[in-house]
Formats: structure tokens, sequence, C-alpha cells
């Protein structure tokens, strides 16, 4: 009997953490235009003549900090999870990983499927909300590869799952070991995205940004926004750890560029909670699944050194799914429900 095939895809890293690999991985990454959602000429001028030569080293001595012997902690535990979901899955299914950016590409998952002659594929982004520089790039990728096959399987694409119980429990479950309540502010820091893109995904293009707190609630009308989709996830967590509203903050961090990213910027939110007095905050990263750079590195990292600078003790990581047994179930109901 022929299987069924479950295409994890993650972000992507760097090959290895010297200047030349980065410089690859952030070329890719940032000439695709739906991250550099900017006319061709004015990405390839900024990608090619500005970010890749100047940030390129930069990010590679960041990214030695993170590297450890198993490489970069985002591909580790991306083909963990790919390993365990297989085993748990079993031989009725074929579970290929994919990363957007660099290796192992999403073309060679997909030839991976395709060889063991799946009759159908379902796609599960390792994003748990969508926008169209994550979830969307990857289902875009993934239809360009299968359009060049001869015989296209039945194929599906989770879009996002932002409120998916199994996974808000384990957000709370990593928390609650901490004890929220001994911190003075806890802070659901997602990753940023440009404020232009929030826009382009609003259809009514009457909704998105028009108010301060316009996709602080998600609603019918802002299903789709990645903001709005940040928002809700913090809140269910919240609300699972009885963290009541005024003691919680969402914001979005890793801002690139000049440009408004989504707001408020999580390194603003640390620096006013520090200078009004905050000793320990506790931060939630619930865009990631796995941990990677943006979590070890510029939470657990760069921001407790800033928050300590004001006076502030200890700011706090809580750690992301990785390989947890309870992920790896989360992500076979996932991949076992029909979309
Ligand atoms: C979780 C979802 C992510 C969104 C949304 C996202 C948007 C986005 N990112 C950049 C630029 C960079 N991101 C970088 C690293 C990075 N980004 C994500 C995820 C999202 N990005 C992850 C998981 C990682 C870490 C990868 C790892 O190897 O650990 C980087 C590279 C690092 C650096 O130089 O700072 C850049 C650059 C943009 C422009 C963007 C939306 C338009
Ligand atoms: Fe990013
Ligand atoms: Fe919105």
């Amino acid at each position: 009997m022929s299987k069924q095939g479950i295409l994890l895809v993650n972000l992507g890293t760097p090959d290895s953490p010297s200047v030349s690999d980065v410089r690859r991985y952030l070329d890719e990454f940032l000439m695709d235009e739906r991250v550099i959602d900017i006319s061709a000429v004015g990405r390839t001028l900024l990608v090619k003549g500005i970010i890749v030569p100047f940030r390129g080293p930069k990010s590679a001595k960041t990214y030695q900090k993170v590297w450890t012997e198993n490489g970069s902690p985002l591909l580790f535990y991306s083909v963990r999870a790919a390993e365990l979901l297989q085993r748990k899955l079993g031989d009725d299914y074929c579970v290929a990983l994919g990363m957007r950016y660099q290796n192992p590409s999403i073309a060679v998952a997909l030839e991976k499927l395709k060889a063991a002659g799946v009759k159908s594929i379902k796609v599960i982004p390792l994003f748990p909300q969508y926008a169209s520089a994550t979830t969307g790039s990857v289902h875009q990728k993934v239809m360009e590869q299968v359009s060049k096959w001869q015989t296209i399987p039945s194929i599906s694409f989770l879009n996002s799952y932002h409120d998916e119980p199994g996974m808000i429990e384990i957000f709370a479950a990593n928390g609650l070991k901490y004890q929220p309540e001994t911190f003075d502010h806890i802070i659901f820091s997602f990753h940023g995205l440009p404020q232009r893109q929030l826009i382009k995904a609003d259809d009514s293009k009457k909704h998105c940004l028009q108010s301060a707190d316009c996709c602080s609630r998600l609603t019918d009308v802002n299903r789709f926004c990645y903001s709005a989709q940040c928002h809700n996830t913090a809140r269910l967590i919240a609300e699972r750890l009885s963290i009541p509203k005024e003691k919680y903050t969402v914001t979005f961090q890793s801002r690139l560029g000049k440009d408004p990213w989504a707001q408020p910027y999580t390194s603003e939110v640390i620096h006013s909670l520090g200078k009004g007095g905050a000793k320990r905050l506790l931060v939630f990263s619930p865009a990631f699944v796995a941990d990677c750079l943006e979590t070890i590195y510029e939470i657990a990292e760069e921001y407790d050194l800033e928050f300590k600078a004001l006076g502030g003790e200890k700011v706090q990581l809580v750690e992301s799914l990785n390989d947890k047994a309870e992920w790896i179930d989360v992500l076979a109901q996932l991949a076992v429900r029909p979309v």
C-alpha cells in the first residue's frame, strides 16, 4: 500500500557559521520576494549591495555563539522532530524535512517523498502563525517544485495552528516550571514583520493598523493577520497560566532595516520595564517551535544583558517545543488530521 507523505518545513539556517556560508544563507533568504517585498531592483541593491556584505560578518559572529557540536540548534531540533515523527507515525507514512533556505532543501525533501511513491503530501510549515514571508513562501516553493513533476499527488497545505491546544499546553507547561507569578512581568516576544506586510495581508484594507489595538484580538476580518494570530497564541498561553492581562505584553523582535515593523518592539518594552524598576522578566517566544538564534542569542543573551545594564536581574527565556515528546504528539495530530 502506498504511503502518505508528510513534509515538515522550517526556515533554514547557514550550513556553517563561517562568513561565506552565512552570506550565502542571507542572500537566498533575503532575495525571496515574499521576505524583502520591494521591487526586484531595490531588493537586489539592498541585499547584495548592503545586507549580505555588511550584516554577513556580524551575523556569522552571532551564529558562532549559538553553534553547538550538533550544529545549528534550529536544524538539529528540526531533524530530531522529523525523525521522532516518523517513528511515531510508523510505516504508513513517509516523513521528510526541508528547509526553505539552504539545506536540506525542499527540493531534496520532496524527492525523498517522490521516491517513496507517496499517494499524498501534507505540508506542515514549522510556523504556528501564518505570514506570507514564512508559511506563504514555503507553500509557494513547494508548488514551484511539484509543478515540474509529471504526476502530482494530492497535496494539502497547513496554513497555521496558532491556537492548537496541545501546542499551547506545552508552552504553558514549559513556562510553569519557572513559576510565572514570581516575575515582575511576562513578555510574549514574537518574530517581527514589516508593517507593510501586515497591511498587504489585510484583504479588507480597512482593518490592520487602522487603530491602536486593531489586531490585539483575532476576529473573522483579521483571521489571517500574523499579528492577530500572535496575540491569540499569547492570550491562550496566558489564560492557561492564569496570567492577568496587565501582567503581560505581546511584543515583536528582530526588526531589520529602518521601515516600521509590528509593534511594540521587544527591546523597547524591556527597556521601559527596566527603567521602571522591574527586576525579573519571563519571556515566551511562541513564533518558534525550535530554539534558534533568535531565542538563544537575541532573547537569552542580548536582552538579558541590556536589561541588566538598566538594573534588572534576569531575562528568563522559556525554552521552545524542540524535540519534546508532547510536541511530537501534536505534530502527529496535525499530520493525520484532515485539513
Ligand atoms: C517565526 C517566524 C519568522 C518570521 C515571521 C520571520 C520574518 C523575517 N525574518 C527576517 C530576517 C531575518 N530572520 C533571521 C533569522 C530567523 N528568522 C526566523 C523566523 C522568522 N522570520 C528564524 C527561525 C530565524 C533563525 C534562523 C536560525 O538559523 O537560527 C535572520 C538571520 C539572522 C540575522 O542575521 O539576524 C534574518 C536576517 C525578515 C526580513 C523577515 C520578514 C520580512
Ligand atoms: Fe526572521
Ligand atoms: Fe492585522
